[in-house]
């Protein structure tokens, strides 16, 4: 009997060039990551611009993921949600240390509707809503003893009350135009695979030099 070959063993083999798809490639990817990394498989580094087209560039968590796209959440306020409601567009790259690979988007961004969002912030743990609702996140902070007496104030306000989501925490989904998957290789050899999408939507795969 034979094993049956993943997806990345089709993708490394030159001679089939049968169409992959490459979310479902990802989840091959991203479930090998869950199964190795120490912590945070899902962490990954999303770069904007500013209003000088200076790139910005921080760790944040993929905490939904389907065929539109790749979204995280955050406090639109700060300065990457700032960013990307002028521009619109944005990248990000995830590196999986322990199985040496690379995972990278690039392609437009839109905002999460307010159901899933409300999904999201009320499935996470009670303080963390708290915090995202006590924190200005980006802007200056005189002290931590200020953070955390807002904390408690809205703590005590809220007794067994439900966390409001509030209204400027939500999230980012980055719909893929580019997608790459890098493996490493000996003596930087690598293996670089680079999705685009053709004119009738169909995503065509490119090797490229290492
Ligand atoms: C592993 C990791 C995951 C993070 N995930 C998030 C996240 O999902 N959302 C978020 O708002 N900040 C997250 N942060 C904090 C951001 O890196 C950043 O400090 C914060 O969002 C402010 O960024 P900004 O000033 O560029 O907007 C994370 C930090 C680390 C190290
Ligand atoms: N917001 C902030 C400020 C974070 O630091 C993180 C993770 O570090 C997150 C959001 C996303 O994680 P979670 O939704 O699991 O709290």
């Amino acid at each position: 009997m034979t094993a049956e070959r993943t997806l990345t063993d089709r993708l490394l083999d030159d001679a089939d060039q049968a169409p992959i798809d490459p979310f479902d490639l990802f989840e091959e990817w991203f479930a090998a990551a869950r199964a190795s990394e120490p912590n945070d498989p899902h962490a990954m580094a999303i770069a904007t611009v500013d209003a000088d087209g200076l790139p910005d560039v921080r760790m944040v968590l993929l905490n939904a993921h389907d065929r539109r796209g790749f979204a995280f959440f955050t406090n639109f306020e700060s300065a990457k949600g700032r960013e990307l409601l002028a521009h619109p567009k944005a990248a990000f790259v995830m590196h999986w240390k322990s199985l040496r690979r690379q995972f990278r988007v690039r392609g437009a961004v839109e905002v999460v509707d307010a159901a899933e969002a409300d999904a999201y912030f009320h499935s996470r743990a009670r303080g963390s809503q708290i915090a995202s609702s006590a924190s200005e996140q980006s802007r200056p902070l005189k002290s931590r003893a200020e953070l955390m007496e807002r904390v408690d104030a809205l703590t005590k306000k809220l007794g067994e009350d439900e966390v409001p989501r509030p209204a400027h925490w939500s999230g980012f989904r980055i719909v893929p135009r580019e997608i790459e998957f890098w493996k490493d290789g000996e003596f930087r050899l690598h293996d670089r695979f680079l999705f685009t999408q053709d004119a009738a939507g169909d995503w065509r795969r490119r090797r490229l030099n290492p």
